[in-house]
This record gives structure tokens, sequence and C-alpha cells, in this order.
């Protein structure tokens, strides 16, 4: 029988966009039957359990799945000692204390016999515990902003990401506790053909991961601007220079940092470069 690697995803929910077009985007591709728990993919070894976010962690820390893909947040909060694989640069929020907007913050000491409302007070107590801050903290599931308002607490503990849910409920954001951002994480002891399986999912996620923050570049340029240009574009190893069918200008192809690209535009046009074009990149293998 084929070993599969199984993992566990958020059935619906905020990490479950960006998790299914992460593995679509390597290549992995799941038929999602509405309703179903489980679903096996095509032309690769895994095998998907579809859970609560907050499952997910001890659905792995019991090895029911192999993997899974979860926030920070909750990893934490649920306290299994897993094996963080990467970092997925998505779902990043930050868990921070807020209270009432009208009052004058003096600092953490303001928290001391307060009453906190949280989702995640495992989190919140090793940190004031860590702080010396003796709070009474009171754990809801859900709609934790309102709390105050409602007289439930005089303060919360919570997800912030824009911080609109913060102002909708006249509350701001004093202390932020811990940054978050989805992860995969792992069971600490797989089995060396699932080890085998893993690894293989970590290099096309590592090349999914790579494409989306780079693009191609080409554009025209005076043959005696290239030497600056290719200063200017260094590229994944050096760039390429194509001489064009019109007399004394080249063709120069690389690879460019979204982000960069915007710092030596202006550079680029100096040098004479003409007919810029960003292309994005479907994949990228290192
Ligand atoms: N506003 C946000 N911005 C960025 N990331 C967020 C935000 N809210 C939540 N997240 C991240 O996404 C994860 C899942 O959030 P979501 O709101 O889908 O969870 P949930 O309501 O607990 O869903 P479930 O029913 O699966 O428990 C959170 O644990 C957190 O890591
Ligand atoms: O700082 P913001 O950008 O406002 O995001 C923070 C909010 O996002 C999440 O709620 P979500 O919108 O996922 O609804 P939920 O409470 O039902 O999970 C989280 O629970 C916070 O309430
Ligand atoms: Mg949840």
């Amino acid at each position: 029988m084929e070993t599969k690697l199984r993992i566990a995803l958020q059935k619906k929910g905020r990490l479950f966009e960006d998790s299914y077009a992460l593995l679509r985007e390597a290549g992995i591709k799941f038929n999602l039957g509405n309703g179903r728990l489980v679903a096996s993919a095509t032309k690769f070894p895994i095998e998907v359990l579809f859970l609560r976010d907050d499952d997910i962690p001890q659905t792995v820390n019991d090895q029911v799945a192999d993997i899974g893909i979860v926030g920070e947040n909750e990893l934490k909060e649920k306290g299994f000692k897993l094996k963080t694989v990467k970092k997925l640069g998505f779902s990043k929020c930050r868990l921070s204390l807020a209270i009432p907007k009208e009052i004058e913050y003096p600092g953490l000491s303001w928290f001391n016999e307060k009453k906190v409302a949280t989702s995640y007070p495992k989190i919140l107590k090793d940190f004031f515990s860590k702080k010396g801050i003796n709070a009474q903290i009171h754990e809801i599931a859900g709609s934790v902003e309102i709390a105050p308002g409602i007289g439930l607490a005089d303060a919360i503990f919570d997800i912030v990401s824009s911080g609109s849910t913060l102002v909708a409920n006249h509350l701001k954001e004093v202390e932020k506790v811990m940054d978050s951002e989805a992860v995969l994480v792992s069971s600490q002891n797989l089995p060396p053909e699932k080890e085998a399986i893993l690894d293989q999912l970590i290099f096309r996620i590592n090349a999914v991961m790579a494409s989306s923050s780079n693009k191609y570049i080409l554009l025209n340029a005076p043959n005696d601007k290239v030497e600056q240009i290719v200063k200017i574009l260094p590229g994944m190893k050096s760039p390429t220079v194509l001489p064009l069918a019109q007399k004394g200008w080249s063709s120069i192809h690389s690879v460019i940092k979204e982000d960069h690209f915007w710092e030596v535009i202006g550079q680029l046009k100096e040098n004479g470069a003409e007919g810029i074009l960003i292309v994005p990149i479907e994949k990228m293998i290192l």
C-alpha cells in the first residue's frame, strides 16, 4: 500500500483559502467533495483532513495527522511540542492587549486586579506571570472585543491585524504580546518514508514561495550602458544579455524582488533602459 502523508488543514476560515492555494500552486490538488472531512490528492502521496484550526495542533501531536497548517497563535495556545517546519507568510496577525480607548494607559501595571477577556488564556497567563501582573483571565471563545462594552471585562487579549475591529469596539491596542503567521508543523518523529514525502512537499512550497516574491524583468538598453545596468540587476546568478537586431542595443533579462524593482526603476531609466517588462514567475527552483 502506498505511503501517504496526512495533512490537517482548516476546513473553512482565514487559513483555508491560502493553505489550499499554496498546495494547488505546488501541484497538489484535492477533490473537495462538499462536506467531506478527508480527501486524497491527485499526483502526490498526500491526503488532507479538514478540521477547525483549534484542533490541528492536537491532531498532529496525537499523530492522527503527520503535518498541519495552523497559526502560531493557536500552536502556542495549545502548547504541544510540534516541529515548526516552515513559516508560510500568510495569515499574519498579532496577539495584543487592548483597553477602552478613553482610558489613560500608564503601563502594564494598569492590568493588576483587572479582568481580561480572551480566547488565548494560556498565552496570556504565561505573559502576565512573566511580567509579574496579577490579573483575572476570563476565557471566551469569540466576539471578544465586545466584552468591555458589555461589562464582562475591563480589557481584552485578542488577535489584531488591521486594528479595525478594535476601533469599531472603541478599544485601543496597548501591548503586543506576540506576532503570528501560518506555519507548517509536523510531529516530532515521522517515519523516514513520510519524512521523504515531507521533504518533497517543502521543496515545492519553497519553489512557490520564492516565485511569489520574485519577478522576471526584461528591458532594452544601449550597449554602453549594459555594464552599469547589470550592476543594478544582479539576478539569480547574473543577468542574460542578448544582442538586439538594432545595432548598438541589447536586451537584458534578470530576476528581481518586486519591492526592489520600485527602488531601482529610476536608475534603470537614467541608464537608458527602455521597454521594461515585469513578468510573474510561476515556479522558482533555487
Ligand atoms: N484578522 C486576521 N488577520 C490575519 N490572520 C488572522 C486574522 N484572524 C485570524 N487570523 C489567523 O487565522 C487563524 C484562523 O482564524 P479564523 O478566524 O478562521 O479562526 P476561527 O474563527 O477560530 O475558525 P475555526 O472555526 O476554524 O476555529 C487564526 O488562528 C489566526 O492565526
Ligand atoms: O484587526 P482586524 O483586521 O480587525 O482583525 C482582527 C479580527 O479578525 C479576527 O476576527 P474575524 O474577522 O476572523 O472574525 P471571527 O472573530 O469570527 O474569527 C479576529 O478574531 C479579530 O476579531
Ligand atoms: Mg478557531
